[in-house]
């Protein structure tokens, strides 16, 4: 080939590539090995709004002023030290520049998320530039925070009642194991209360069942609002209720016991015109060191719920009433 056809085979080639670089809907940079600006795409130029020929030999960090100096100018020398590609994702870092995005869709931010990528440039064997591929990652970013608040919302949604909002008995349960494991661990207290609405078939066939879950939905609502962030409230069942009480002994639960039974008792229900009051049978249990699994507490505290309905109901029994009565049976 004539050195003509070379130059020319050259040229075309310079051109071509330019061409493409300036196609390209991604950010093209390169800096030398003192990180000052060789070039950059068009992409760059059109999102950022700074002209190239006025920012060509200076620092990137000079002309990039949000750019964050120390993490960057080490990622830089390991790129150029080791010769090996670096990456950085947009949920490690949401973006490096600051590069308005055009999407018409509302984000969390105004800047566009980015996906960089830091490749070494060898020539003639060594490598003294990096080049800093910046991809438009800001639909991705939009839709997998619309994943997760979904996401988040299913695993929510699959952990509470339905009716009351307050726990539904699966993830209840699976609460109390973890307490039940957690006070086993660190020979720590844990109580348990379960309560339970007293004569509720009454209730419903009086006032109907929309009556019924209306009664149900502002029981949990008072309850709630007597317990501590860290109790744990469930529906156990149709009627039924139980609290996990983290720390605390069988005089803290039943101390808590009876502020509900007896608030709950004081507590004017309304529905449609009626206004009438309901009561509650309350069953109390501590864990013991004899307590090899959570569902013997579960059991203690059903035990002396029932022990307070037959007992007459609209009252706290514990299980050391359990054992009094035992006593007596004997
Ligand atoms: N409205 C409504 N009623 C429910 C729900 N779940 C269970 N029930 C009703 O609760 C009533 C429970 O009745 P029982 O088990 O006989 O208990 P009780 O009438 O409360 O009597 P004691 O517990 O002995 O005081 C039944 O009539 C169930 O149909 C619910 O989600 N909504």
């Amino acid at each position: 080939m004539s050195s003509i056809e070379n130059d020319f085979l050259k040229k075309l080639s310079e051109q071509a590539s330019s061409q493409i670089t300036d196609q390209l809907n991604t950010g093209i940079l390169i800096l030398d090995s003192q990180f000052n600006i060789v070039m950059w795409n068009r992409f760059l130029q059109v999102h950022s709004d700074k002209a190239v020929a006025a920012n060509i030999g200076k620092s990137v960090f000079e002309v990039f002023l949000e750019l964050p100096q120390r993490w960057l100018t080490r990622k830089l020398t390991s790129v150029l030290q080791l010769k090996t590609p670096n990456f950085c994702s947009w949920q490690q870092r949401h973006h490096l520049f600051e590069l308005p995005h055009t999407r018409p869709i509302t984000t969390d931010s105004e800047f566009m998320a980015q996906n960089c990528t830091f490749l070494p440039m060898e020539t003639d064997g060594e490598v003294e530039h990096v080049c800093i591929l910046i991809e438009d990652v800001t639909d991705v970013c939009h839709y997998q925070g619309q994943l997760q608040q979904a996401l988040d919302k299913l695993a929510m949604i699959s952990r509470i009642d339905g009716l009351t909002q307050i726990y539904n008995r699966k993830h209840w349960q699976e609460s109390l194991a973890q307490e039940f494991a957690k006070a086993k661990r660190h020979d720590k207290q844990v109580s348990l209360i379960m309560f339970d609405l007293d004569n509720f078939k009454h209730l419903n066939d009086h006032y109907g069942h929309q009556g019924g879950d209306k009664v149900l939905i502002d029981v949990s609502d008072t309850v709630s609002n007597l317990l501590r962030v860290e109790d744990i409230f469930g529906r156990y069942g149709g009627e039924e209720f139980a609290i996990v009480l983290p720390e605390t002994n069988l005089a803290g639960a039943q101390e808590l016991a009876q502020r509900i039974c007896k608030t709950l008792a004081v507590t004017p229900m309304h529905y449609k015109d009626s206004v009438f009051n309901i009561s509650v049978s309350v069953g109390v249990a501590e864990l013991k060191d004899s307590d090899t699994d959570y569902e013997s507490l579960i059991s203690v505290a059903d035990s002396a719920l029932y022990l307070a309905k037959s007992n007459g109901r609209n009252q706290v029994c514990t299980e050391l009433d359990l054992d009094s009565t035992q006593q007596k049976s004997a």
